[in-house]
């Protein structure tokens, strides 16, 4: 039996930032992986998929700029920029293994699973702690339909050798969307199929209606209301089978509607931890129902977002809850979500929707960006902001921004809504101009 100060199931960014800060504070650590050390965001997720990315945003660019100084558009090698993430994604687990054994954190490879005394077992290894931390994420989720079977992940995507000439994503959630915009720009007919009539639910209705459209526009077959019931095998394709009764045909057909918890080897109930089917039940300091035993990151039943920055976040306050004894329930800062593509839909702190429902606390400043001098110069094809305003303060509390630089302005708006800076905060600051921050002054 070895024992610890804490075990940390999971290796992922989670997992990480609480291993390495309880570390720093003298803990005697491990840490155990039973897959690719560093976890889905830089091994399968977001760090792979913003490297196709590159070329994805360069063609869109390119394309805005046609009769505005621009005569052809790139077209994307798909080997090549494949290799471009592989050169990337395959250093990351071993880099990752050499820094936490440098450090001289201990390290366990493969299946966790508790048993009913309390203690782990990982292969021969039997590991002890005085505190737990469960950070294993989230599974792809594959549908409950016949031939589900040959359906593919965002994990076999994000490494395809070639990119097929036709391809169906079965959700569109973040996942699908984003692959959507990669695999059409690189020239693949992409059907992407959703279940309702809300792709994206958590943004603005509006823009995410306005962000389908341009999908549309680049060649993708948004198909929304549509049920697939069944995926068979055809030769060497896969026809699918809908609810109304439509068919086609593609090469290959992703799941991407939704993540599962990595729970199922666990084995929780031994160790009287609870869960749910959206994961891990924690109370507000991160605990759950065994209170030797924590949760954070992708895994956890908790409304925050589940992004990379959020299990960071939660992994340095349970290094402050494990190491300073008892902590103030965790609070979260604003949350910015991001999804990529030639066009970006990104959403901050209070939505256009809650606004909405509260008048008299806010207003909204919904602005087409599109004659903006910003965006007339690359010449983007849409450009939407809606910006919350609190009616008493007249500071910003909340935006969603659609346009080829969403991700820098949301991020510009964070450290505006963080620090409660109103217009003639900003006003103290000289910014360089012209340049998407300098545009700051003029949301509200
Ligand atoms: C395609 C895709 C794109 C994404 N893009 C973005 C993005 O652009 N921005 C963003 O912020 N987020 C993005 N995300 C989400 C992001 O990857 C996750 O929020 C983040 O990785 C969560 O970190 P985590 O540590 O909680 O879990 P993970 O990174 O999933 O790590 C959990 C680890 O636990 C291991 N594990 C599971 N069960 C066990 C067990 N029983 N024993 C031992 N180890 C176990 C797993 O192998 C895994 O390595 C994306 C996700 C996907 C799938
Ligand atoms: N850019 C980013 O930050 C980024 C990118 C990818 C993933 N992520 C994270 O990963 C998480 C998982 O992403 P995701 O896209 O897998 O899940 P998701 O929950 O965002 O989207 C899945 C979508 O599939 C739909 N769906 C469910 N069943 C369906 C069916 N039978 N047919 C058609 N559609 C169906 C759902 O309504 C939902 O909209 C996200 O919540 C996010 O936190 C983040």
């Amino acid at each position: 039996m070895q024992e610890f100060d804490v075990v940390i199931i999971g290796g992922g960014p989670g997992g990480l930032a609480a291993a390495y800060g309880l570390h720093g504070h003298g803990l005697n650590v491990a840490v155990v992986e039973k897959d690719l050390w560093g976890g889905t965001c830089p091994n399968r997720g977001c760090d792979p998929k913003k490297i196709l990315m590159a070329a994805v945003e360069a063609q869109g660019r390119s394309e805005a700029l046609q009769g505005h100084g621009l005569t052809s558009v790139p077209q994307i090698d798909w080997r090549a920029s494949m290799a471009k993430k592989r050169a990337y994604t395959e250093k990351i687990p071993s880099g990752t293994l050499e820094g936490l054994k440098t450090a001289g954190i201990a390290t366990f490879h493969g299946t966790a699973s508790f048993n009913t005394d309390g203690t782990l077992t990982v292969g021969e290894d039997q590991l002890n702690a005085a505190n737990w931390i469960i950070a294993t994420g989230q599974e792809p989720r594959l549908l409950d339909i016949p031939g589900k079977d040959l359906l593919r992940t965002s994990n076999d995507f994000l490494d395809l050798d070639t990119l097929p000439a036709d391809i169906t994503l079965i959700g569109a959630g973040y996942v699908g969307v984003e692959l959507a915009a990669i695999a059409s720009a690189a020239g693949s007919r992409v059907h992407l199929v959703h279940h309702n009539r809300r792709p994206l639910r958590a943004f603005d209705g509006d823009l995410v209606h306005d962000l389908m459209d341009r999908l549309t526009a680049e060649g993708v077959d948004v198909k929304l209301d549509t049920d697939v019931t069944a995926v068979v095998a055809v030769d060497d394709q896969y026809q699918l089978t809908t609810a109304s009764g439509e068919t086609w045909t593609s090469d290959l057909v992703f799941a991407t509607a939704g993540r599962t918890p990595a729970i199922d080897d666990l084995h929780l109930a031994r160790i009287d931890v609870v869960t749910t089917p959206h994961g891990i039940a924690v109370n507000d300091r991160l605990q759950t129902t065994n209170h030797h035993v924590f949760a954070l990151g992708d895994v956890v039943d908790r409304p925050q977002p589940k992004l990379t920055p959020v299990a960071g976040y939660e992994g340095r306050y349970l290094t402050a809850t494990l190491t300073n004894g008892a902590a103030d329930p965790i609070s979260y800062p604003v949350i910015p979500s991001v999804v990529y593509g030639k066009t970006q839909l990104a959403q901050l702190g209070v939505t256009p929707a809650e606004a909405v429902a509260e008048p008299e606390k806010y207003h909204v400043n919904d602005l087409d960006l599109t004659h903006w001098y910003s965006y007339q110069r690359t010449a983007d094809p849409a450009a939407r902001i809606k910006v919350v305003v609190d009616q008493e303060s007249g500071n910003i509390v909340g935006a969603a921004v659609l346009s080829s630089e969403a991700e820098q302005v949301i991020n510009y708006l964070d450290f505006v809504i963080q620090n409660h800076m109103s217009t003639a905060d900003i006003n103290q600051t000289i910014l360089a101009y012209p340049t998407l921050a300098s545009d700051l002054t003029y949301f509200n």
